[in-house]
């Protein structure tokens, strides 16, 4: 079997301007949707990601605006931030780019960012929304994710998903988000023994662990859909993920690439949700 793409690249356009057009409805209705990305410190792949997610709001007309501050940012000064935006009402939605610093409290930050402009799921009323199954915003990652699945028609319902990586921004939501789709769901980590045992029954493969090449063809079951979260720049200097893509796409159903696959997903997301949160905050104003 050679599997086809999950062309997250190809998905992501027709959402980006499916997400267009939709607020082409709303600036003719007087309202811009607006994004506020802070940006702590000056590594150079999260300059790029911040420029990327840039350049696609200017795309689908979201207002954007990055804050930067550097590496010796105070944690009081963060949150002061974070609350101005809070209030500012041309802004619906924030993301706080990760990793933090270590003497920022992640925790603390998620705990002051108002849930209604939370669009990449850090707030604990999101989590906890989640978790009943009650809407609220999951991280854009996870997001992508399911949405990529959907676009396959695949029913996850009764489906063993196993996902390998129990991140807060990818493993832990996506587990919920499976579940309340009705699948059957194992997180596998860093210490779970006999990793690949789980992995070869999986009908669902999220390969999330940052380990470049770690899933081969015998690590996979026949017919699997496989999604790869990994992103790692090899030393000839190429994005490769989780999974040993050249093998692992004679064996599995459905798989997705990297790069084109899950990344493009996470940035198509992130515009969704500044749009829905838009949307929310002008019912609640009116
Ligand atoms: N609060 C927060 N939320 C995030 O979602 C978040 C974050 N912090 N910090 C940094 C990481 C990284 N990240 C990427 C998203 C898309 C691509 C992407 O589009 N990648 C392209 C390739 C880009 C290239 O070639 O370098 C692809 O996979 O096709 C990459 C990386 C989001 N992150």
């Amino acid at each position: 079997m050679v599997a086809k793409l999950i062309d997250g690249k190809a998905i992501a356009a027709a959402k980006r301007q499916a997400i267009k057009a939709h607020i082409n409805i709303l600036k003719r209705q007087g309202m811009i949707p607006g994004l506020a990305v802070i940006s702590i410190g000056s590594d150079p792949a999260s300059e790029a990601y911040v420029r990327g997610k840039v350049r696609d709001c200017i795309e689908v007309g979201i207002h954007s605006e990055v804050i930067r501050f550097s590496e010796n940012v105070t944690e009081e000064q963060l949150l002061r931030e974070i609350r101005a935006l809070n209030v500012d009402d041309h802004i619906h939605g924030m993301l706080i780019q990760l990793p933090l610093p270590e003497h920022i409290s992640k925790w603390k930050v998620a705990q002051t960012i108002g849930p209604e402009k939370d669009i990449d799921g850090f707030h604990p009323v999101n989590i906890g929304k989640v978790a009943a199954n009650e809407g609220g915003f999951v991280p854009c990652t996870a997001a992508g994710i399911i949405e990529m699945i959907r676009e396959t028609g695949v029913s996850v319902s009764g489906q063993h998903v196993v996902i390998a990586g129990r991140s807060t921004v990818v493993g832990k939501p996506l587990a919920l988000l499976f579940l309340n789709q009705d699948a059957t769901v194992t997180i596998c980590h860093s210490r779970t023994r006999q990793l690949f045992q789980y992995t070869r029954q999986a009908d669902i493969l999220v390969a999330a662990t940052g380990k470049e090449a770690l899933f081969h063809a015998g690590d996979i079951k026949p017919g699997a859909i496989v999604i790869d979260v990994g992103m790692t720049r090899s030393a000839e200097g190429n994005l490769v993920g989780d999974v040993a893509f050249e093998e692992v796409k004679n064996k599995a159903s459905l798989i997705t690439p990297v790069p084109g696959g899950v990344g493009p997903m996470t940035r198509v997301m992130l515009l969704e949700h500044t749009l829905i949160a838009a949307e929310q905050q002008r019912k609640k104003g009116s």
